[in-house]
């Protein structure tokens, strides 16, 4: 059953935005939701973090990273247009690569890998905080229980990840040389986001046509960063603020 989301207000009587409006809007939420904006994010680029909490970044990403495949094949399912399965299919490839050995995932474990960890620890995902299991698990349900525009709407975070990875992996060469070896995965996300982004920011500024869907797509978006948020504020909690690993979750020996 679709999800509807909640639209506030006389919402649905009031005018369709232009596209240039519509953007404006989306592009507002970015600015003061995305989560360039969270501390975890910011000691990172201000060369802060152990190693140890690089670590169980790379461990908890791991999670959001091995879903987002899964994320979009319920979005290809919701589609019966077969030129937008061909798009959108691509983002699947991006990840899993069109054999062993190759694509996002693998170049994620890469990363791990230069953080310290074996890929056999990042895998599995038991060491997984639960705050980024319930957060990145909400944003399989958002999608899986949403129409398609909203299920597309739900990617626009990636309007903003292409500045924030450029911007992360200059940080990180700087300040955690170790990390230069495992770059490999942000380098192909500079171009990747950017074109998926644009496709999707196309899609939705062409099928919202009411107000109404036109605010759903907003929220959206804003629901999108509050997952992203969540996973990083799990994060933070767990392995910046001491003592507070839940058990059973990684726990850093460096
Ligand atoms: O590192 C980041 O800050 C970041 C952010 C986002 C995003 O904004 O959603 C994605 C990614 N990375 C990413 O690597 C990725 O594959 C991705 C897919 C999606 C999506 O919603 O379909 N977002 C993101």
């Amino acid at each position: 059953m679709a999800v509807e989301l909640a639209a506030s207000g006389t919402i649905g009587d009031d005018a369709l935005l232009s596209k240039d409006e519509l953007h404006a809007r989306l592009r507002a939420v970015g600015e003061r939701r995305y989560h360039h904006l969270h501390p975890f994010h910011q000691r990172m680029h201000a060369g802060e973090l152990t190693r140890g909490q690089l670590q169980a970044w790379t461990l908890n990403r791991y999670y959001y990273q091995s879903r987002i495949p899964i994320k979009d094949s319920l979005v290809l399912a919701k589609s019966d247009d077969p030129a937008f399965r061909r798009v959108w299919r691509k983002r699947i490839l991006d990840h899993d690569g069109d054999q062993d050995g190759y694509g996002g995932i693998e170049k994620w474990l890469q990363l791990a890998e230069a953080s310290g960890l074996s890929r056999e620890e990042v895998i599995p995902c038991t060491g997984v905080l639960p705050g980024v299991v319930y957060a990145v698990d909400a944003y399989l349900a958002l999608v899986r229980d949403s129409s398609l525009l909203i299920a597309v709407a739900s990617s626009l975070t990636e309007l903003f990840s292409r500045d924030l990875i450029s911007l992360r992996m200059d940080q990180l060469r700087l300040h955690y040389p170790y990390l230069s070896s495992g770059l490999s995965y942000f380098e192909g996300r500079l171009t990747q986001a950017p074109e998926d982004a644009a496709f999707a920011l196309d899609y939705v500024s062409t099928h919202a046509q009411t107000r109404r869907e036109q605010e759903q797509v907003i929220q959206a978006l804003e629901r999108k960063c509050a997952i992203l948020w969540a996973q990083l504020d799990a994060i933070d909690y767990a392995y910046v603020q001491p003592g507070n690993i839940p058990p059973g979750c990684f726990v850093p020996q460096v």
